[in-house]
């Protein structure tokens, strides 16, 4: 969704771009006052327009003292008081435009049209990828979605198979109906497995203390997802191939079959075909559930997706910690620079990361930086990791700073809040250097 900060103080005026660019498919949010727009400018938006001449001061001088975070966003001037000097500045100060009013409307939505889209005209639904290897595996993940076909995914360790299966598993006729019940494989204890899949009753063994459905009971009329199929033990395998082809099987220590009716999907960074001819993974099994193959290539022959990815992740992210995120292109073009060896995954914790790290509300090169503090110089720029003790900390120091703004900056009781000493409060605070802003203003105890 494209979003537009409007700054104008003039009530026709603004209600006119307001609407104008609405219809154009943009989130307008319009603030009359530099001092609102100053609170509204770390939401992120895709473009900004303002007006030079507000009440409380020259929109062009305050932009030029902004964040490089927030210059860098494409920034439009209007002006009633057009002086070439002061264009000139701007746009050298990293505006994109500055037109003189009366100006051309038309113009003025093309170039913030232009400006808020991608570089590519991306299809407004892409959920894997816009990379043409992507494009082609979801077009086939939409094709098979809608029949009930086993699809096999293939693909290294966190290309994006889980988010594929899932896309299935949504589009598909079942979708709404039953579960998404992710195994992944390799997790289930060996001794654990049939217990797992099949469930058993009360009393099966020792320690079933009572019933429990098993992954296959609990995806009748949804997906079973098998995460590392290729790490299912022999004799798993062999009961799985029965329970798929007969669509029903027993729980342990029951005699009574059940019924589960599920689409299956499985994943797998391993080579099957290799496993087969090593006689460790069944070929029948293989070809029950590969009906479908769809391979999702590794991130670093699909450069184009980075950018998209890392867009969307934010996106998901900010929602996620109910916290509003934008980027600069300063820090854009450094996660583009790197090779991300773990896939979407490294990618994924890597943003998750500089979001916990950032202060402002905006992932700007310094913000990255830190997360790099802690990269093994082997690891040269790829996939850096800030050291656990720095996150720990860092979860801490935000920690006693929202319990001292709950207590009204109350040392007392932001200790008892937090179950730790005063003494113990203090020293964090100290070695954190967390101030008690609260208590600064004299509203503490
Ligand atoms: N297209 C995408 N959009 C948003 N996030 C994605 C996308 N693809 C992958 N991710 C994120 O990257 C991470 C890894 O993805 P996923 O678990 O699907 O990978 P995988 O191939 O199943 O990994 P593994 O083989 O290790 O299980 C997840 O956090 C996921 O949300």
């Amino acid at each position: 969704m494209k979003s537009l900060l409007l700054i104008e103080d003039d009530p026709i005026m603004g209600e006119s771009l307001v609407q104008r660019f609405e219809l154009e498919g943009f989130t307008v949010q319009w603030c009359r006052r530099l001092a609102e727009a100053a609170e509204a400018l770390p939401a992120g938006f895709s473009a900004v327009i303002s007006d030079v001449r507000l009440t409380d001061g020259l929109a062009t001088q305050w932009f030029m003292e902004l964040p490089t975070a927030q210059r860098e966003l494409p920034w439009f001037f209007l002006t009633g008081y057009g002086s070439v000097n002061d264009a000139v500045a701007t746009v050298r100060a990293g505006a994109r435009e500055y037109l003189t009013k009366p100006f051309d409307i038309e113009r003025l939505v093309a170039m913030v049209q232009e400006a808020s889209s991608p570089a590519t005209t991306v299809p407004e639904d892409s959920v894997l990828g816009i990379s043409p290897a992507m494009r082609h595996a979801e077009a086939l993940v939409r094709k098979v979605a809608k029949q009930r076909v086993p699809v096999l995914l293939t693909g290294e360790s966190g290309v994006g198979k889980e988010v594929a299966a899932q896309l299935i598993h949504r589009l598909g006729e079942r979708a709404g109906q039953g579960e998404f019940i992710a195994v992944n494989c390799a997790a289930v204890p060996e001794t654990m497995m049939e217990a797992e899949f099949f469930g058993y009753e009360k009393n099966a063994f020792t320690g079933a203390a009572r019933m429990h459905r098993g992954y296959l009971e609990r995806a009748d009329g949804g997906t079973l997802f098998l995460d590392e199929v290729g790490e299912l033990t022999a004799s798993m395998q062999a009961k799985l191939l029965r329970a798929l082809q007969e669509r029903s099987f027993f729980r342990l220590g029951s005699e009574k079959v059940t019924r589960s009716d599920f689409r299956i999907i499985a994943a797998t960074n391993r080579d099957l075909h290799a496993d087969m001819a090593a006689g460790t993974f069944r070929e029948d099994l293989f070809y029950r559930l590969a009906v479908i193959r769809i391979g999702l290539p590794p991130l670093r022959e699909r450069p184009e997706d980075i950018r998209w990815l890392t867009e969307r992740m934010l996106q998901q992210i900010a929602v996620e910690q109910g916290r509003p995120m934008a980027m600069s292109e300063a820090f854009m073009r450094d996660v583009m620079a790197r090779t991300w060896k773990g896939n979407a995954r490294e990618l994924r914790s890597f943003l998750e990361e500089a979001v916990v790290l950032s202060e402002a509300g905006i992932l700007d090169v310094p913000d990255a930086a830190v997360t790099q503090r802690g990269a093994s110089p082997v690891e040269g720029t790829s996939g850096a990791f800030a050291p656990l003790h720095a996150m720990v900390e860092e979860a801490e120091r935000r920690h006693i700073r929202s319990a001292l703004e709950r207590t009204g900056g109350s040392v007392i009781k932001t200790s008892e809040l937090l179950g730790i000493s005063r003494k113990t409060l203090w020293e964090k605070m100290k070695k954190l250097k967390v101030d008690n802003e609260v208590r600064a203003e004299g509203r503490g105890t």
